[in-house]
């Protein structure tokens, strides 16, 4: 590196490297099991047009039995939440959701991991959460913000598949700031 004469001040310090040649935070191995579609708005002269979910993605061989709505209200979280069977596929559609996935499942070759995804209008994506893996989402925006759910079982009103621990929970190695 090309010797300058002093200029930083000190405490200063030096970027690492923090994102790839595509843009994606550079510590993003996913957790096993974990997919992510990125998708691209389609800028009309009316508007825009955003693909949420196709079967030719060929994501999994999952049914859609059910889709439901989220909203999350300004600086919102609603964590932790698990299911023992069903898949999540957690879509962005409104303002900029934070979704934080952690791998609990003893003997997975990514058990302790977290993945954090940034997601919604500005950055539109598909993520496809296996069962048994904890997922929280946070509305880090003082804007209003939204998800589609789509589930290849639909909620069971009777016996819920769903399973709790509180966003705070020393559990999960994660801290919603
Ligand atoms: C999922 C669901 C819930 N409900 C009812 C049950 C309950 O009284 C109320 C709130 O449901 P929940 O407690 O499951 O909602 P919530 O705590 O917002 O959990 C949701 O958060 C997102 C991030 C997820 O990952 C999903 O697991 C989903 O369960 O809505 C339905 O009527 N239909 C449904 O399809």
């Amino acid at each position: 590196m090309l010797q300058t004469s002093k200029w930083t001040v000190s405490g200063a310090i030096k970027d690492p490297k923090s994102i790839t040649a595509e843009w994606s935070p550079i510590n993003m191995a996913l957790i096993d099991g974990v997919q992510v579609k990125e998708v691209k708005n389609v800028i009309k002269n009316n508007g825009h047009l955003t693909e949420i979910y196709r079967m030719d993605w060929a994501l999994d061989d999952l049914s859609v039995d059910q889709i439901f709505q989220v909203s999350l209200n300004p600086n919102g979280i609603s964590a932790w939440h698990a299911h023992e069977v069903t898949t999540d596929k957690i879509f962005v559609t409104s303002g900029s959701i934070k979704v934080v996935l952690y791998d609990g499942r003893e003997g997975s070759p990514t058990y302790g991991k977290i993945n954090e995804f940034r997601c919604g209008a500005l950055r539109p994506m598909l993520i496809v959460i296996p069962p048994k893996i904890w997922h929280g989402i946070q509305n880090y925006t003082s804007e209003p913000g939204a998800l589609l759910n789509i589930v290849d079982k639909a909620y069971q009103y009777d016996d819920p598949d769903h399973w709790r621990l509180p966003s705070d929970s020393p559990e999960i190695p994660y801290t919603f700031q």
